[in-house]
């Protein structure tokens, strides 16, 4: 379940965290901090609650809205129990009147409160008025009224006005009922209000109304409307269970992370047994030794009546402090990434924007490879990521860092689009950053600009003369034309976009690249992306962390100070960090050493997420919980003609409840790139006649992606088709075994040609399958013939040794094509 933290709403509503904590307080939600989740589902009735919160507070005069008579200051009113104080794990916080319940049908809400006005006002009377009851905790034949609701707050007695079913003292009196009347929308929401209201309940009346024993009645939908019949018979019942000894219900339970069905139920005070029938109502089939996410532990423990908070990490609190307030923000230079197939002037470009500006503001300066660096254009600066184009956006998305701010794409006027460029195409506006073009080489004979731009325009970038919103800019990296504008146009995007941010706090950043030095140990690029890192801050990336002894720019000057956007090589870290890594400037020492150990703990969430990607087994399944709305896909194909054909069938598939959207194609087999790629947008792989590298696989496998391999096109189209109508079917699978390189062949007279062949994965079985591979593109798929160690024959041979493979009907091999050996599983299918 997608879950929203209180400071990302905050955020989201233009509020600080603590305003909205006191606000969530207010309305007795009973948010501990700013790292609280809250259920994406949640997320728009507790807005419009806000919302309502802040419009009656405005709205002083009316004499029909009583609540906002108790505001925060009137706390007080409510009886001041000591065991607020004194017991804060127990305590569900101050429950006020919820405001909710004062909207207007005219009032802009969201559904939950239409149906609320269509279940009646009891809901939220008895969110109101339960609380209260429990405060004052003394007898109350139930005189509410809504005028007078103030009056009312010390009601609460346990035997009610039972006049009929349209009077609120009646429900107010049934707290049984209430929890009958959320059925239909029985969000958690509703189920931590109504345990926030029980446990108050419970503390003021004189009856220790058992959570559990309410709970008896969940599974029914008793409906008051529906007569009076069901109403008294579960009347009754509570009335029997009254007197039942009222057993100990936990009301408020504080975990660190997620816990196994046993240690919660332990925790709850309940039986193993009776959680897992729980989670069964909610649909989550588990064993006693289950781990339980967080989320589920939430839903799970209002399903008991308990209150479930969870400890925010060290790093999580420290990672997601305040936001910036508008008016600490300062305009900041923007981080441009260079982009473009392979020989059409990326270095050339970048060395000679760097050595111009460089050179003509710095006599004598120095410049060092750093993998970043910054210019200057008019007093003002632009940083340049050297790192090549798909790396910096794939690698460091795929770790969670945005780094760049705009894409320059570097297309030789003389070559037009070529495969790469595509794919720099696809990475950028995958990562949604802005692409400028620089059509370069203009200086030669043939260059044909215009073209260019033709061939863009397939790509869905218009150039601005021609009514789009692309801006081209001619360029030669060897004659210089066309640099000038290129950086003013590099300017003008960032002034378009308002790049801020805040230079007077810690800083935060990524790591742009890292080696280890052997004279000055670990030494890392990091761009500084908020805040202003210092010579002597104590920083930790990834799972390194360290005091910066020393810090020099690109022009290899010492700098005490870093602003943001600013590149700057440090040293101090303890390990080499990774390239992507988010870096933080920590304030003590000790804090930082605790975070990079709770990073273990960060790295199964990470596992946990990742088992959250898009496979087209699960597909069907995500789609209907609304997990799912786009698929996203790669496709490579060994021709282009495929890729065609495979893009036009899948994107017809698109329906109503899930759009499919081909991100990149190429022909080739599947590298890492697309893997990382995959990763970064939560997408699948189709490869047609073509194979993952070793690197790709490897990748594919610790990031989960799917990489569908077909040899039919047929076949691809037919099994995304069927995932996204939930019928696919996988009982086979293929299982790759290992993987040789032909190292020379021979022919054999009689025999055909046997391939003199090195294992370098796994292992080759004599009555496996085999594909032959040639520059990433299958040629041949078929039986092995013959396996042969020396002149022995042999059954299977293992990686790292030599062995001879012939094959069935096919003689074409070549010298570095590689063998790869696979078979077929069988897979059961679970029950969906
Ligand atoms: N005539 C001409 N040649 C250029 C220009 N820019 C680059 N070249 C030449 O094009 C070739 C490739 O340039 P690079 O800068 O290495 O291209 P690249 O895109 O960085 O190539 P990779 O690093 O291999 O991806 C070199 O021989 C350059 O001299 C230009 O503006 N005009």
């Amino acid at each position: 379940m997608a879950t929203i933290r209180v400071h990302e709403l905050a955020k989201d509503m233009n509020l600080s965290s603590k305003d909205l904590l006191d606000k969530l307080q207010e309305l007795g939600l009973n948010m501990k901090n700013h790292m609280s989740t809250i259920p994406s589902a949640e997320v728009n009735r507790i807005k419009s609650m806000v919302l309502n919160l802040e419009k009656n507070r405005n709205n002083t005069g009316s004499p029909v809205q009583p609540a906002k008579t108790k505001g925060p200051e009137q706390r007080p009113a409510l009886p001041a129990e000591g065991q607020k104080t004194k017991e804060p794990e127990r305590s569900t916080g101050p429950v006020k009147p919820n405001p909710f319940q004062q909207q207007t049908k005219k009032d802009n809400k969201p559904n939950q409160f239409k149906n609320n006005q269509k279940q009646g006002q009891d809901k939220s009377f008895n969110q109101q008025n339960r609380p209260q009851k429990n405060n004052q905790g003394q007898g109350h034949q139930g005189q509410f009224t809504p005028n007078n609701k103030a009056q009312q707050k010390p009601g609460g007695a346990h035997q009610g006005n039972k006049k009929g079913p349209n009077t609120q003292t009646l429900r107010y009196n049934e707290p049984v009922l209430t929890e009958n009347v959320f059925d239909e929308e029985d969000t958690l929401l509703n189920k931590v209000e109504r345990a926030v209201g029980e446990k108050a309940y419970e503390r003021g009346g004189k009856t220790k109304a058992p959570a559990r024993k309410v709970s008896k009645f969940d599974d029914k939908k008793t409906d008051h409307k529906k007569g009076p019949k069901t109403f008294g018979k579960d009347r009754n019942r509570f009335r029997q269970n009254v007197k039942e000894p009222a057993p100990v219900v936990v009301k408020h339970i504080t975990l660190d992370g997620p816990i196994t069905v046993q240690e919660f139920a332990h925790l709850l005070n309940k039986k193993a047994a009776d959680v897992i029938k729980k989670l069964l109502n909610l649909g989550v089939l588990a064993t006693i030794n289950q781990e339980l996410d967080v989320e589920t532990l939430i839903l799970l423990g209002a399903e008991f009546g308990t209150t479930v908070e969870v400890k925010a990490s060290k790093e999580e609190i420290l990672f997601a402090e305040e936001p910036d307030k508008p008016e600490e923000l300062e305009e900041r230079p923007p981080v441009v990434t260079i982009m473009g197939h392979v020989d059409h002037g990326k270095t050339s470009l970048l060395d000679v924007i760097r050595h111009t500006n460089v050179t003509a503001s710095e006599a004598g300066g120095i410049t060092q490879h750093i993998g970043a660096y910054q210019v200057e254009i008019n007093g003002r600066k632009i940083t340049f990521l050297d790192t090549p184009g798909h790396e910096a956006f794939t690698a460091m998305r795929a770790r969670g860092a945005q780094v760049t701010d705009i894409a320059v794409l570097v297309v030789a006027a003389d070559d037009g689009v070529m495969p790469q460029t595509v794919e720099a195409i696809n990475h950028a506006q995958a990562a949604n950053v802005p692409i400028i073009v620089a059509i370069n080489k203009i200086d030669k004979e043939d260059a044909n600009p215009e073209r260019v731009k033709q061939e863009l325009t397939e790509y869905g970038l218009v150039p601005e003369e021609w009514g789009g919103e692309t801006i081209c800019v001619n360029v030669s990296a060897h004659t210089k034309v066309g640099l000038e504008n290129l950086l003013e146009m590099i300017l003008l995007v960032a002034e378009v976009r308002e790049l801020k941010a805040n230079p007077n706090r810690k800083a935060k950043g990524t790591v742009v690249e890292a080696k280890l030095d052997k004279g000055r140990g670990p030494v890392a690029t990091v761009l500084v992306q908020n805040g202003t890192l210092e010579v002597g801050d104590f920083i930790i990336a990834g799972t390194t962390q360290g005091r910066i002894r020393a810090m020099q720019d690109d022009k290899g000057r010492r700098l005490k100070k870093a602003p943001p956007s600013t590149p700057v090589e440090i040293i101090g870290l303890s390990e080499v960090p990774q390239a992507g890594d988010i870096f933080l400037a920590v304030d003590d020492e000790r804090l930082a050493k605790q975070i990079t150990s709770e990073r273990s703990a960060l790295k199964r969430e990470e596992a946990i997420q990742s088992r959250g990607r898009v496979s087209l087994d699960d597909l069907f399944a995500r789609i209907q919980q609304g997990e799912v709305r786009e698929l996203n896909i790669i496709i490579k194909a060994d021709v282009q003609g495929s890729i065609e054909a495979i893009k036009q069938s899948l994107e017809k598939l698109s329906n109503n409840e899930v759009r499919v959207n081909i991100i990149h194609q190429g022909v080739g087999g599947i590298t890492e790139t697309d893997v990382m790629l995959a990763s970064a947008s939560n997408a699948i792989i189709i490869g047609f006649n073509v194979r993952p590298d070793a690197n790709a696989r490897k990748t594919a496998e610790s990031q989960q992606i799917d990489i569908r391999l077909y040899r039919v096109i047929y076949n691809a189209i037919e099994d995304v088709k069927a995932a996204m109508s939930g019928l696919l079917k996988p009982e086979i699978r293929e299982v790759v075994l290992g993987r040789a390189e032909v190292r020379a062949t021979f022919r054999v007279p009689k025999v055909g040609v046997i391939a003199g062949c090195y294992v370098t994965e796994g292992k080759i079985a004599r009555n496996a399958q085999v594909r032959v591979i040639r520059n990433g593109i299958v040629v041949h798929e078929g039986e092995i013939d013959s396996l042969k160690r020396f002149k022995d024959d042999a059954k299977e041979v293992n990686a790292g040794y030599e062995c001879g493979i012939g094959l069935a009907r096919f003689n074409d091999i070549h010298e570095g094509d590689q063998l790869e050996a696979f078979t077929f599983e069988e897979i059961k299918r679970e029950l969906s």
